[in-house]
Parts: structure tokens; sequence; C-alpha cells
């Protein structure tokens, strides 16, 4: 691919030129030194492959870069002209032949540096386009993993297109540090990124799956739809452009209440509907007029079928019970005897049911069986497990002890494997996993028996975790929350050595996890995870590793560093727990065992003003009341700490559900008074923050002072210099100075911009219209006239 004079003027620009005035084959060579420049990645390698490199300017750009007798291999379809200190040859790189080739000249060497740049089917649809590109890189991939040393670095090319997340996800896999960027030579119309993957895990065996792009960019099938995320949240509507079911024009839907009770996807009614009726259809219904006269058709059942849409999720749920009951007094679902319980199949007659849908439903009910019983045992082990811990932490028993009942060859006990299981953050907490006490296990029986309503407990539960999950995905304060709270119950990972499950190890050695799975990152989305890729965040978890290792070093420090990243987390929060100034708020917080008196406070390394004063920044109108107590001597710092121990502080939750717990933390803390002025003083500092200009009107006018500073510099040397020349007169050096100060103080003309019609010859032009010199602007008549009749007016008034 030699440069070629492309048809559009902007093929032709500053790096086409500059690669022509370097003597680099392509203009493409920039890209690499740029892609260099942020990673220098070249000057460490000493061994290259560059696959895709003709005409070769990425060869130029490793050769002048890499130290002398590095090896660079290049390779590309298209011929290569002979380069100084490069090998090249020309193959299909998706060959074996190609690799081959490549280890004949590599022999036992294993290569540092891996380069892709490579671009098929150029001049082709798009979509096609991207594809095959996305497959290429795949490939290249693969070739990749053949040649690097562990540790190596890999860059690719990759269009933004639906393959660019799956192919990310794959690089993540095999690499520690992946990072997509857009040198500033690449061009911003162009679709291309730049992924530059370090750190190379060289795993034993790689599942032959993850480099197939039949797998890789299999589309995933689309999820069935819940229809309970519609029940719990009937607000939320997403915008649907298909417009009406067909022969269903209406928004407001309403359906009898037998069709609610006989139905067997009661939620997807529920999710769906306005009302439920008790209206008699005009032939008479008697199942309806008997669910009317019963006496668990209650007022409050009634008022709740009246409208679906406004119904929260305890009225659901006593819906959903009270069509339960209504079934099993029609016969529609019979409860289990206790003798049946024992055997796998269910009883349950459903009337109006063809076979298939009554096979669909066993099986349903069967496997839902399957999952109450696997998380019945799991509760049990957890909670085994979590009073071992609370007997470890009482001093009750030696770590020995711990796990000797599940003593075998893979019973190794760590807080991971729980937290598998969904429990290590209640198991650190030392909060209740739903413990089966032997009381608890008579009870449970019950449960057993009523199979709907456990499901329904389980639906219900789903459905709030699904719905947290959106509000974390809309709300950004929300997910720092839970990222805290992980993080403060990561912190503690239990008693393996290396933190690391033996499936995880195994991860590690033999990447092959289903390429199905969705590839995600930790607790961030995919696009999450790809925002934070960018190079400001970087070196953020260096700074946390750092300060680890510090903490490490200098036992003493310890405590210090430690109230230094609560301090960090309290600040996150202060929108939370606002009540308390920072560092109060810090001791309120700490535990007995770590508690610190005041003096200890003073050495805390606090943000601090020029003048020796604690910066804290007071927002809330609750900070400012007490500091103004705390100011006027109403208040004392004693008294804030003790206030921190109140009716809140230990909240007994053991066992309470999820939900609760949170809509209950919304409450549950001290509301304090506000006085009128702290009201009126966070008013009026709001008020200054809304009133300042935005960054960039500020950098604007900092840059205009600065300009007209210079300016006035410039003309007081000028005046200086004409006010000591000698040979000029007073009145001419009068003269002189104040033709100085009327050229400077001239403004320049603005440039009129012309306005050009997008009519005849100019419609739909891009590019400068022809015999228009200057500023100019495209518009079309409609816009010229009303600019014509604004003047006119304007002329009229003035
Ligand atoms: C954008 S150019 C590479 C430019 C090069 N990096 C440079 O700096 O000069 C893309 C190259 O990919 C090559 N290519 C496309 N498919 C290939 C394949 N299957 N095997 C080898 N080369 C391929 C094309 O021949 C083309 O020369």
């Amino acid at each position: 691919m030699a440069i070629q004079k492309k048809h559009g003027k902007g093929r032709l620009d500053k790096w086409y030129r500059l690669a022509k005035e370097k003597g680099y084959r392509s203009r493409a060579a920039f890209k690499l030194v740029q892609l260099n420049k942020k990673y220098g990645f070249l000057e460490k390698s000493k061994v290259l492959i560059d696959l895709c490199a003709a005409p070769g300017g990425w060869c130029q750009v490793a050769a002048e870069c890499m130290p002398n007798q590095s090896i660079i291999i290049g390779v590309d379809l298209a011929p290569i002209k002979p380069i100084p200190r490069v090998i090249s040859f020309q193959s299909d790189i998706t060959t074996d032949k190609c690799r081959a080739t490549i280890r004949s000249h590599l022999k036992t060497w294993k290569a540092d540096t891996v380069l892709h740049d490579g671009a098929p089917n150029v001049g082709t649809a798009w979509v096609q386009d991207a594809f095959s590109q996305a497959e290429l890189v795949l490939e290249s991939l693969r070739l990749a993993t053949d040649f690097l040393i562990e540790g190596g670095t890999f860059v690719t090319k990759v269009f933004r297109s639906k393959d660019y997340n799956p192919l990310l996800w794959v690089f993540k896999q095999l690499f520690t540090s992946v990072e997509a960027t857009k040198p500033p030579s690449s061009r911003n119309v162009s679709a291309e990124i730049f992924v530059v993957c370090r750190g190379f895990k060289a795993p034993k065996r790689i599942d032959p799956k993850f480099l197939d792009p039949r797998h890789v960019f299999a589309e995933l099938a689309a999820p069935t739809p819940n229809n309970e995320a519609k029940v719990f949240n009937p607000e939320v509507k997403k915008r649907k452009r298909e417009g009406y079911e067909e022969g269903d024009y209406t928004q407001f839907k309403e359906i009898s209440v037998t069709e609610f009770i006989n139905t067997t996807d009661p939620i997807a009614i529920l999710g769906s509907y306005n009302k439920l009726s008790f209206q008699q259809p005009p032939g008479g219904d008697l199942a309806l007029s008997t669910v009317d006269r019963l006496e668990d058709t209650t007022d409050e059942i009634r008022k709740c079928c009246e409208d679906l849409k406004i119904l929260g999720r305890k009225e659901f749920r006593s819906l959903l019970k009270w069509r339960l009951k209504l079934r099993e007094k029609f016969g529609l679902v019979v409860k289990k005897s206790k003798e049946k319980e024992e055997e796998s199949e269910e009883v349950a007659e459903v009337a109006p049911m063809d076979e298939e849908l009554a096979i669909q439903e066993q099986l349903h009910r069967m496997r839902e069986k399957e999952t109450t019983r696997e998380k019945k045992e799991r509760r049990k082990e957890n909670e085994k497990k979590r009073k071992e811990i609370m007997r470890l932490q009482m001093h009750m028993t030696t770590p020995m002890e711990i796990g000797m009942e599940q003593i075998g060859p893979d019973s190794t006990f760590t807080l991971r494997r729980v937290d598998k299981a969904g429990a290590r953050d209640a198991v650190v907490n030392a909060r209740n996993v739903p413990v089966e006490s032997e009381s608890e296990s008579e009870s449970s029986e019950d449960e057993d028996s009523d199979d709907d309503g456990d499901r329904l407990e389980r639906e219900l539960d789903s459905m709030y975790d699904q719905y947290q999950e959106r509000m974390e995905d809309r709300d950004t304060k929300l997910r720092a929350k839970k990222n805290r709270k992980q993080y403060e119950t990561d912190e503690w990972d239990g008693f393996s050595e290396d933190n690391k499950s033996d499936d995880e190890e195994e991860e590690e050695s033999h990447v092959g996890l289903p390429v199905e799975q969705a590839p995600t990152t930790g607790n961030l989305s995919n696009n999450a995870s790809l925002f934070f890729d960018q190079d400001i965040f970087q070196g953020l978890d260096e700074e946390e590793e750092e300060e680890e290792e510090e903490e490490e070093e200098d036992e003493e420090d310890e405590d210090e560093d430690e109230e230094m990243d609560d301090e960090d987390e309290d600040e996150e929060d202060s929108d939370i727990e606002e009540d308390i100034p920072v560092q109060k708020q810090k001791k309120a917080k700490k535990p007995e065992s770590e508690w610190v008196d005041d003096d200890e406070i003073q050495y805390i390394d606090e943000p601090r003003k020029p003048n020796g004063q604690l910066d804290i920044d007071i927002i809330t109108a609750e900070a400012m009341a007490l500091a103004q107590q705390m100011a006027t001597g109403e208040r004392k710092s004693t008294d804030v700490v003790d206030d921190g121990f109140n009716r809140f502080s230990f909240r007994d939750v053991d066992g309470l559900p999820e939900w609760f717990i949170d809509d209950e933390g919304k409450h549950s803390k001290i509301q304090r008074p506000i006085t009128k002025a702290a009201a009126a003083a966070i008013k009026e500092k709001m008020r200054a923050i809304n009133a300042r200009p935005i960054k960039k009107v500020m950098e604007a006018r900092g840059r205009k002072k600065f300009k007209a500073a210079q300016k006035l510099e410039k003309l007081r040397k000028k005046s200086a210099l004409l006010a000591d020349d000698e040979a000029l007169s007073e009145r001419d050096k009068a003269q002189s100075i104040s033709k100085l100060m009327s050229k400077a103080t001239k403004k320049k003309p603005k440039q009129q911009v012309k306005l050009v019609v997008a009519r005849g010859t100019n419609r739909g032009i891009s590019g400068r219209p022809k015999g228009v010199k200057g500023r100019y602007k495209i518009v079309d008549s409609r816009m010229k006239k009303d600019i014509r009749a604004q003047k006119r007016l304007a002329k009229k008034k003035s």
C-alpha cells in the first residue's frame, strides 16, 4: 500500500506531508510514533513482528526506535520494499505458512512486541469491512499468542463496530493491561482505534473458541422479556417505536380477574395491564361472581385491582398471594400433602391448559425446587462458616479448627468461595446469612410446601436486585456507594494465602471461559470499564498500591494511612452523612478497638489551607449549623463524638431483607435541626458557586487578559524607547507615542461572514462554494430572509 494521491483533498493532510518530508512510506508511520511516545514499547523490544506491514511505515519506525541488533519481521500480502534491519516477506497472516516462515526466522526467540495494522477489503461496504477487520484482528491475536513472550505487548487496529467490545473482552483475558487510544494522526472521521495490550499472560493453553470469530462475535440471543421488571417499575417506560400491537390501539388495558387467576404467568399480566376487572362479561361468569363474593377479596384487593400502574411491591405481593389462595380454593393448585412431598413429582392440577404448557410448568417447578434445595444447602454451609468465624473472632477457637469438618483434597475454605454464593459480605459483617436454626428448619417445611410462595419471594428479591442495578446505572452516587461498601467488605479476604480460589488460578493458566458470557469487568459495565481504561485513571491503582506498600513498610504509620483512606471515603459520602464535619464523622465511625483520642487526631495529615487552617468544605446546611454551633461554643467536639453513638448506630439488621435495610437506611439517621442563618449561608455559597462562569469561559477570559497585558508591556517598552530617543523633539515623541496608542486601541474590523443560500448549484455541496472568498456560511433561504427581517426591525427601532 504505497502513498497514493487520494481524490479527497483531506487525504493529503499534514501527516501525509510530514511522512513525505521524513521519508516514511506511509502516513500510518506517525500512528506508531505517537503510540510509542505514549506507551514506550519499542525501545524495550528486541524482537518485533509487524503484521500487515506494507508499504512498511511501521517497520521504518520500529527500525528507528528499537535497539541495535533487534530483530524486526514485517509481513504483508503485498510486497514490502527492503528496509534496512528489517526482514520482510509476502504472506497471508491467517495461514500456517506465514506462521512457519516467522518461526523459521525467529528460531527459539520469542517476540517482545507484535504489531497489527491490517485493513482488508478496502473499498467494499463498511459493515462487511468492519467485520473482516475484526476477524483479521482475531487472526493476528492468534498469531501473537503463538509468538509473544510472557509480559509482551500486542498493538492492533480495531474498528469501532459491534465487534469492538467482544474483541476488547478477549484482549482483557489475555493481557494484564488493555488500553484503547486514538493517536492524533488517525483521522477523526476514521472509525479506527488502536488497542495497546500489555503484559501478555502467556497461558499454557488457550481455548480455541477464544480466538474463533464464530464464538467471539456470536450474536447473543435476545433476552427474554422481563415481565417482572414491568411490575415493579411501572413508571419506567421505554420508548417503543414499534407502534401499537396489531388490533390493539388503546393504551389502557383491562383484563378479567378470572383470567388473572387462571393464567400461568400472573406477573406478565401485572406488568402489562392497567386494571383487573370484576365486570361481568355479557354471558355472565360464575367464577367471577364467586371471586367477587369471597371473603379473601377484600376492599384493599379491589382497590389494588383498580389501577395496577400505581401499585408498589407490597401491593403486588398481596395480589399474587390472593391469586394463590383463590387458585387453591378453586382446586387449580392442590397443596402437597406431607407424604407426597417426598416424591419428586408435584401434584398440580391446572385446569385450562394444554399438554405442552403443563409439561413446561412442571419442568419449571422441578427446576425451581432444585435451586431452592441448592440454596438451602448453601445457606447451611455459610451459616456454619459464619459461626466458625464468630468463634474465632471471640477467641473461642484457633484458626486451625476452621473448616476441620471439610477436610478433603479441595475443601480449603476461603471467603472467596463463600462470596461465590453471594454471602461473603454478610459473613464479614457478621450479619445473618439467613440462618436455619432447628426451629426454623421446621418452619421451612411449610415454606417448601408453598413452592409458589417461595418462588414469588425469590422473584421479588431478584426484582429488587435488578431495580438496584438499574438505579446504580443511572445514579453515579449510588454506584460509588456500592463500590465503597464492596471495598470495605473486600478488605479481608479470608484465610487463602494468595487470595485466589482454585478456580481462578485455573482460569489464569487456562483461559477458557465460555465466550457467550457477556464481556464485563468486575462490577463495571463494559462501557464503564472502557471509560476507566483511559489514561487519566491509570495512575490511580498504582497510587493505591504504593500506599499499601508504604503501610507495610511502616507499621507505625499504618493507622494514619487508614484514617486517610477513611477520610477520602467520607468526603465522597458527604452528601449522605453530612450532618457531621469530616473529621468528626471519622471519629464517630471508629470502632472501639481502634479508638483514638483527641491528641492523636492532631497528627492526621488533613488537607490544610496555606494559613494552616483545616481545609473543610462545608456544603450542607446541617454541617453549617453544626459549624456555627461549634464556633460559638454552643457545642463541643466531645458532644459531636457522643452524637456518633445514637439509637441508629447499632441497628440490628440481622435477617432483614436487603430492600428493607436500604429503605430504612434513608431515614434511620439523626435528623439535625438547621438554623435559618446556616441555611442562608449555604444558599449564598451555592449561589456564588453557580454564578461562577464555566471553566472554558474563565480560560478564555484569562487568555484575553494575558494577551492584553502582553500588548501593554510591548507598548510600554516601545514608548520608553521613544522617550529615550534624543534625536526626536518632545513634540515628535508625544505624537509617535499617541500614534502607537491609537493603533493599539483600534479594533480590527470583524470579518464579515458571507451568507450563501443553499440552492441551485450550491444545493448539497460540501466545501467552499464557487466564487466565494473569505468567511462564509451556508444557509437556507428561510434563514437569510429571517436575518434580513431582524435587521430591518432593529433599524426601525433605532
Ligand atoms: C493500513 S495498511 C498497513 C500500513 C502499515 N502499517 C504501514 O505503516 O505502512 C494495511 C495492510 O494490511 C494488509 N493486509 C490485509 N489483509 C492481510 C492479510 N490477510 N495478510 C497480510 N496482510 C494483509 C494489506 O495488504 C495492507 O497493506
